[in-house]
């Protein structure tokens, strides 16, 4: 195909014009004007699913927000989307405002997730890769996320399309940061995120070792269900910053079925998950601020 040299936003054919490769020129025109207001884009990922990743984003995004910073955050995972139950917003839907898509509110929070697509939340969402990145692709592009301090993108697990398309679109990513626990199992497949978060070039934030270990609320020892430290000695054999542990606190999960982050109530997790922002800041040199 012979190359066309015109300029898009000039050209006659804008929106019916058949060269794929001006076609996406425009669509990433479109998403690096909406994030180049977004001063900090960090993705969320695990080897495996279940460690608490959905958790750990939402989370994240809180803690930000109760210190000030302006916080979106973008559920990647568009076949499994969970983060808008999280945030206690599954039931709202999209709507088209003046500069695009609005994103939903979360208490503060610019929340998009293929849920608020959904006519039905157990509806599947039934996609190849070129859809997923379309998806993705529409949700950094055309909606109106405004000057933010942070968006949170929270990844399906695994080294799935999502992280490449949220890579290949967001050329500027500030880091990732990779969700595990400690069992063995895990602990493999984090490798495997850690190395597939280097081979696409991305800055490695840190690992945070979720679940680990349960202080017994009676006795008050702490009890090694899944073990603990795996987390840190994978950083430490990676050459990754170790950013904390989460203890597995029996209040989170019903917090999160209820859309209330574990970080907005007195919890056991609290205090360490400060903690772990505290190490995000310190790796990008955003300053501390006060909660
Ligand atoms: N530290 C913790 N203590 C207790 N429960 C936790 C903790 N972290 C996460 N959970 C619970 O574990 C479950 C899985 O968490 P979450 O959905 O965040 O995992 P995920 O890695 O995002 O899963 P997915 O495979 O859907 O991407 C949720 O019910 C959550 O409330």
């Amino acid at each position: 195909m012979e190359e066309c040299d015109s300029k898009c936003e000039a050209c006659a054919t804008r929106g019916t014009c058949t060269d794929p490769r001006k076609e996406m020129d425009v669509e990433l025109r479109a998403v690096s004007a909406r994030m180049g207001r977004v001063k900090h884009k960090i993705m969320i990922a695990s080897g495996k699913g279940g460690v608490g990743k959905s958790t750990v984003a939402v989370n994240l995004a809180r803690v930000l927000q109760a210190r000030g910073f302006r916080v979106g955050v973008l559920d990647a995972d568009i076949t499994g989307p969970s983060t808008a139950k999280l945030l206690g917003v599954e039931r709202e839907r999209l709507l088209a405002g003046p500069g695009g898509i609005e994103p939903v509110d979360s208490k503060g929070l610019k929340v998009i997730s293929m849920a608020f697509a959904l006519s039905d939340p157990s509806s599947a969402v039934v996609w190849r890769g070129p859809m997923k990145m379309a998806a993705i692709k529409q949700f950094l592009a055309d909606v109106s996320w405004g000057d933010l301090d942070f968006l949170i993108i929270d990844l399906p697990p695994g080294t799935s399309d999502e992280p490449l398309s949220v890579v290949q679109l967001l050329p500027d990513l500030t880091g990732a940061v990779i969700v595990t626990t400690p069992q063995e199992v895990a602990l493999l497949d984090s490798r495997k995120a850690v190395n597939m978060v280097k081979a696409m070039g991305v800055p490695l934030l840190g690992i945070v070792e979720n679940m680990s270990g349960l202080r017994c609320p009676h006795c008050g020892e702490v009890i090694d269900i899944f073990k603990t430290g795996g987390g840190e000695r994978a950083a430490e054999e990676l050459a990754v910053p170790f950013l904390g542990a989460i203890p597995l606190d029996p209040e989170i999960t019903p917090l999160g079925d209820e859309g209330v982050a574990f970080v907005d109530r007195d919890t056991a997790a609290k205090e360490s998950f400060e903690r772990v922002v505290d190490g995000i800041l310190g790796q990008i040199g955003e300053e501390k601020r006060a909660v």
